[in-house]
């Protein structure tokens, strides 16, 4: 059977071994607990079966005492430690459930978690953020609830009819068979119940994710929300998902709130069953009156609680439409995963590393596998170590989609990417990544300071480390001027930084690793030309000692690099240095004139395309 169509709760009890002691030790508490709470009710009976016998009654026999007033002080005393008994396990069965779901609701949470971050990166662009995080917080707590509260009156409610049905059997057969008679329409209307509501709840589960993702991505986007004047359209939208998630709310709790009417209406038959037979027996004396009394007090006890389990139903139906949610996340299977070995380590003196990219095809596709974007088809790169390489080419020609594959957040489709001869797919993520520097697109900085966020990707990095790397990246002198300097909080995503502050640090944050291989992916595009001048210098000093890989819409910032590969239709259309490039008057040499001024892009477009190498 898929695990989708298993029963969560049996999915948690096949994978989590850990809990299945606790959760036996907690059921062991409840049910003695059930059977502490129903025995003062035969306890009754015994009283009154004392006032009526006196010296025959069941505890003179039992007992031997005479006496009816010592009769009632041992009562008292068997009263007293079943009260006590039943306190104690109360309290136990509580702790025990209740410690129960918050471990278990951490670690599934934490499960749901650590697999979410193994998850490659196509993963994610099927899914909303804010879709995920309803799955880690409010599913969780939904969960935690139905621990908390649901599974144990599950637990008593069972106990209860059984040890009832029990007192009743052993007392009077016919009255037993009697007030038995509602519990099957009970039972079987409850399930009719559930089964009804639970895809009503799973809709409510569904809702709550639309919500929240709606909500998530409305409030990452603020920003724009405000610069477009959408508020108002946007407030809308989050009415509309929330008018449909209360809808579903209603849908479901119409029919829940129905269910404990209907169960009273069968309680009702069944005390009034008991009254009434009972009484007739007990009047022609084949049941005693202590007795008698103790079956109406019990068919309370017996179909009362039943009256809950349109609550516990409740809880029971959230609850697992909310554990089936987490643990569909915790078994999404990973696309991408990491090799074995570890990346040997550089050669001595090697400056650098080599990166290669051998016939690499890559295609951008959807969750079910068709293809979303085709983008590479043959792509050869070499970059031998030491040496720094631009990419160039229009833009979607799929440059960043290259250091995506070296980097691992995508596997090509065919051909091979290597470092240092190894296949990146045979190496750990910490062995690849490790040796990378990495500065995207995205200037994403964590809420945290200056320092915090320098330190990132080399947590034991000195101060001293800090300072250089981000005199080489143009940022110590503005980070100096902070108030509080490097102590300085950045904000959330680095909102209070300005988009070139943040990009500077984003290239210090790389240079502080140290890392074999720096990549730049538009890394100086949001800076001044004069900043960018002297990040250049300060890379090209270091440079020497590693590889680099940039990505560069302006031209000028590459010209010196050892070789560029302009990428067009997948594949390096032509290769060279700006030199030679220029003399090849190809795409390259049309583009160089376009962004120096010397021939205007209309007219330089179609010789772009005509010209291949
Ligand atoms: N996650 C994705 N899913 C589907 N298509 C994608 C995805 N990311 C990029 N693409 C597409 O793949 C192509 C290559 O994108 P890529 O970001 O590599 O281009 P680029 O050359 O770096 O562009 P730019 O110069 O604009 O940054 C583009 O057509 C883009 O639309």
């Amino acid at each position: 059977m898929p695990d989708a169509a298993v029963n969560p709760l049996k999915r948690l009890w096949r994978r989590a071994p850990r809990y299945r002691g606790r959760v036996v030790m907690g059921t062991t508490w409840a049910v003695l607990n059930q059977i502490f709470d129903i025995l003062p009710e035969l306890l009754i009976g015994v009283a009154i079966d004392v006032v009526v016998r006196e010296g025959d009654s069941f505890v003179g026999q039992w007992t031997g005492i005479e006496d009816r007033e010592g009769q009632l002080l041992a009562l008292a005393g068997a009263t007293a430690v079943v009260w006590l008994l039943e306190s104690l396990t109360e309290y136990l069965a509580q702790r025990a459930w209740r410690t129960l779901s918050q471990e278990l609701q951490h670690d599934l949470r934490m499960d749901a978690y650590g697999h979410v971050q193994e998850l490659e990166l196509a993963w994610f662009e099927d899914r909303e953020a804010g879709r995920l995080l309803t799955v880690l917080n409010d599913d969780v707590n939904q969960l935690e609830r139905f621990l908390d509260v649901g599974a144990l009156q599950i637990i008593q409610t069972a106990t209860s009819v059984v040890g009832v049905g029990v007192v009743f059997f052993v007392i009077s057969p016919l009255l037993a068979v009697l007030a038995f008679l509602p519990i099957p329409v009970i039972v079987g209307g409850s399930l009719l119940f559930q089964r009804r509501l639970e895809p009503r709840y799973a809709n409510v589960r569904e809702q709550a994710g639309r919500l929240g993702g709606l909500i998530g991505g409305n409030l990452g986007g603020i920003a724009t929300i405000k610069a477009f004047g959408a508020e108002k359209r946007e407030s809308r939208r989050v009415a509309e998902t929330s008018r449909a998630y209360a809808a579903a709310n209603y849908e479901a709790i119409t029919l829940s709130a129905a269910f404990v009417p209907v169960i009273r209406i069968a309680i009702l038959i069944g005390f009034m069953v008991t009254l009434v037979v009972g009484g007739h027996l007990t009047f022609n004396g084949t049941l005693e009156i202590g007795m008698y009394s103790v079956l109406v007090f019990m068919t309370q006890r017996l179909l009362w609680p039943l009256t809950a389990l349109g609550e516990t139903l409740d809880l029971y139906q959230r609850g697992t439409a909310s554990l089936r949610r987490i643990l569909d996340l915790i078994d999404a299977p990973i696309a991408v995963r990491p090799g074995a070995r570890e990346l040997p380590p550089r050669a001595a003196g090697a400056s650098g590393r080599a990166v290669v990219f051998d016939a690499v095809r890559f295609v951008y596709r959807d969750g079910d596998g068709s293809v979303r974007t085709r983008v590479l088809d043959g792509l050869d790169l070499d970059v031998r170590a030491g040496e720094t390489h631009a990419i160039v080419g229009p833009t979607g020609a799929g440059k960043s989609t290259v250091v995506k594959l070296l980097l691992r957040l995508y596997d090509a489709d065919g051909g091979a990417v290597t470092i240092d001869g190894e296949p990146v797919g045979e190496l750990t993520f910490d062995s690849l990544r490790g040796e990378i520097g990495y500065v995207g697109q995205d200037t994403f900085l964590f809420d945290g300071s200056v320092a915090d966020n320098l330190r990132y990707g080399a947590p034991d990095a000195s101060d001293e480390q800090l300072r250089v790397a981000a005199e080489m990246a143009e940022a110590h002198e503005f980070v100096a001027a902070l108030p509080h300097g490097y102590d300085t909080p950045v904000g959330e995503r680095g909102v209070r930084l300005s988009g070139g502050q943040r990009q500077r640090l984003t290239i210090a944050r790389a240079l502080v690793r140290d890392p074999a291989i720096l990549v730049l992916d538009e890394a100086t595009s949001a800076v001044d030309n004069e900043t960018e001048a002297a990040i250049q210098r300060s890379l090209l000093r270091v440079s020497r000692e590693r590889t680099t890989i940039v990505i560069a819409h302006r031209l000028s910032t590459i010209r010196h690099a050892d070789r560029i590969h302009v990428l067009d239709g997948g594949r390096v259309a032509e290769a060279g240095t700006h030199d030679e490039l220029l003399e090849r008057h190809g795409r390259y040499a049309a583009l160089w004139a376009v962004q120096t001024g010397e021939i205007t892009p209309r007219s330089s477009s179609p010789a772009a395309r005509s010209s291949a190498p």
